[in-house]
């Protein structure tokens, strides 16, 4: 079967001449159907240009990118939303929740916009497992910073997407609410769904299968089956070669 996330040779550069950063030095990955992958590195090693690359929010300079058997390549703006629509969940820092809808409307969103109905006992179930059942008719202004990064997870998983994309799911909540939210986030590789989930947390990066490290542009190690005291062993000796390098 078809990895439904691969980069082969992906390059990211932005600016021009002596101004050039190469933020993605020639990434080749594929991110298996089911599988939990934490993306870590220094700041600036490109890990949320991975991120945006994969889920067609940013263009390659050069390489492709297939997404749920899609190339990306070439493809308009209206075909690259349909497709996201369908398949793809994001949970990013922006939490992009809508702020004339209730928190049950911003999680059912994309179900409606796709097409489907909404299953509501795994809406139901999902919103009680990131604490927010007390607030189901509440507004996003109504609701903490947290509260709110809560519902752009209930929103990701409730959709049932082939593929979420995750930069920080965690960074704003408490840790017993980032457990639940981890927890949610391994049950969903049970009916397949693939999770690239950008983090700078160790304890996070736990919950996956794999972890990706970036130095500069390239993964330049990779852990699986991760501990918390393994993947913070890792990234601290990434920041030493990394400062040596520079
Ligand atoms: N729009 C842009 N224009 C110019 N340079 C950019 C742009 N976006 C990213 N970069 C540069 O590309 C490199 C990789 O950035 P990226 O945001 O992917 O890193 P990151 O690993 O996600 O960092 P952080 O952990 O700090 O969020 C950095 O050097 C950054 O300055």
């Amino acid at each position: 079967m078809t990895a439904p996330v691969r980069l082969a040779n992906v390059r990211r550069t932005y600016g021009h001449g002596a101004a050039e950063v190469t933020a993605l030095a020639g990434i080749t990955v594929d991110f298996a159907a089911g599988s939990f992958t934490a993306v870590m590195g220094p700041s600036g090693s490109g890990k949320s240009t991975l991120l945006h690359c994969a889920a067609g929010l940013d263009e390659p300079t050069s390489g492709s990118v297939t997404l749920v058997g899609k190339s990306l390549t070439g493809l308009g703006e209206t075909e690259l939303t349909l497709l996201r629509r369908a398949r793809v969940a994001f949970v990013f820092q922006a939490f992009n929740l809508m702020p004339a809808l209730t928190v049950w409307e911003n999680v059912t969103l994309p179900t409606v916009l796709s097409g489907r109905r909404p299953d509501s006992q795994w809406v139901t179930r999902i919103i009680d497992q990131v604490g927010l059942s007390g607030r189901i008719r509440h507004r996003p202004s109504e609701l903490s910073g947290g509260q709110q990064q809560r519902v752009a997870v209930a929103r990701a998983l409730a959709s049932r997407a082939d593929v979420t994309f995750a930069d920080e799911p965690t960074g704003a909540l408490d840790s017993q609410t980032a457990i639940e939210v981890l927890r949610l986030m391994r049950e969903m590789t049970r009916y397949q769904q693939t999770i690239v989930m950008v983090t700078h947390d160790p304890v996070a990066a736990s919950y996956a299968d794999e972890v990706l490290f970036l130095v500069d542009g390239q993964i330049v190690s990779r852990l699986t089956a991760p501990t918390v005291e393994g993947v913070a062993g890792r990234l601290a000796r990434l920041g030493e070669s990394a400062k040596v390098n520079r």
